[in-house]
């Protein structure tokens, strides 16, 4: 058994065992309080520049499989769990968890109590890591965290963005390996900037009746208006969206102009497109248990988070209403700008992994492009 330790940039260190690649990585470190779902969790890109603790202590279990992927690779930088179980038991599997992660190249952690790290960073507030295979020093491996560049200011969107912009037209595929349902026929062209999307997102557009046309985050507003979409779509993605070079001069550029939906980074640029502010979170939310009021019903949502940064209320005052707050700790999570038929939410509607109560959000995005 091959020993590994976590060191964080505030000194407090944790010995276990190597999970997955043998080496060194550094990361942020969050935690996911989700009890299933690891593999869209590690392959959804707005985890780049982060260390992945599962809250829940048994991981692996369904091991890994292609049809799980949310973008190509992994790109959380690492994982901790309590325990990595060395059985693969699902018929979807093709994998271990443990295997998966060596194939990738992910360096990870198992066997330290990941209740105490949770709670740490729940207290201390999310900072930098490092997970090591080969220095078992923890006072120089917590040097090396404390040097770590931290996430505020850093632009990783435009660095997982697509290069070349594509179609999109495949509907969500039936998980159970029956015949998937036909294809809606195809009512709306959207085109969607992708920040780092989550595959997830793409099928349930076109479920709605969408065809997609995806975009490199850099795409200008004209372009884009010269193909007379019917809508626009603003993906998720990683970093600090206050760095996202142009993005919110761009969303800015369409507003008024054509709908807009947004979920979690691209929420975070319409609000900045309206002039609002982003702020870092202590911890930030991700998980599947979070807690969403929609403020217009009064109906609560189960959703599924992954976000450090947040909209700051009070500076989209006058510029959009907030229409969902969460529960927990009274963020926004929801905001809409009736004029400019725009909406966007800070939770994840795909879920992937999570409950699905938010879905009829892309049905909104549709009827608000029918004009219904
Ligand atoms: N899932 C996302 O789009 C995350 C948005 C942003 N990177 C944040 O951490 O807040």
């Amino acid at each position: 058994m091959k020993r590994a330790v976590l060191a964080l940039a505030d000194g407090t260190t944790f010995e276990g065992r190597a999970l997955g690649a043998s080496g060194e990585t550094v990361g942020e470190v969050v935690f996911n309080t989700s009890m299933t779902g690891y593999q869209e969790i590690l392959t959804d890109p707005s985890y780049v520049g982060q260390i992945v603790t599962m809250a829940y202590p048994e991981m692996g279990n369904v091991g890994a499989n292609p049809g799980d992927q949310e973008s190509a690779k992994p790109h959380a930088v690492g994982m901790v769990v309590r325990n990595a179980t060395e059985q693969a038991s699902n018929w979807r599997a093709q994998e271990t968890l443990d295997v998966y992660l060596k194939r990738h190249g992910i360096v990870g952690i198992e066997g330290i109590d990941t209740r105490r790290l949770v709670r740490h960073v729940r207290t201390h507030g999310a900072q930098m890591g490092v997970i090591s295979t080969e220095d078992h020093s923890p006072a120089a491996l917590v040097e090396r965290a404390r040097k770590a560049r931290g996430m505020e200011g850093l632009d990783l969107a435009t660095g997982v963005s697509t290069q070349e912009s594509y179609l999109f037209t495949t509907p969500s595929p039936n998980l159970l390996g029956e015949v998937p349902r036909p294809a809606p026929e195809p009512r709306f062209d959207v085109v969607a900037y992708d920040y780092g999307l989550k595959r997830s997102m793409l099928h349930f557009l076109v479920d709605v009746g969408c065809r997609v046309k995806v975009v490199p985050a850099g795409t200008s507003a004209e372009a884009v208006l010269a193909e007379k979409p019917h809508g626009i779509f603003l993906a998720n993605g990683p970093g600090d969206p206050a760095a996202v070079k142009g993005a919110d001069k761009v969303v800015a550029g369409l507003l008024g102009k054509v709908p807009v939906f947004g979920i979690c980074l691209g929420h975070q640029i319409l609000a900045l497109a309206l002039g609002g502010r982003t702020y870092k979170m202590k911890f930030g939310h991700r998980g599947a248990n979070q807690p969403v009021k929609d403020l217009t019903t009064g109906k609560v949502e189960i959703t599924s988070q992954n976000h450090g940064f947040a909209v700051d209320d009070a500076s989209v005052k006058g510029k959009a209403v907030v229409s969902h707050i969460n529960l927990n700790d009274g963020t926004v999570e929801g905001l809409s700008i009736p004029d400019a038929r725009a909406f966007s939410v800070q939770y994840h509607p795909e879920a992937s992994p999570g409950p699905h109560d938010a879905r009829y959000l892309f049905s909104r995005f549709a009827k608000l492009m029918a004009g219904e």
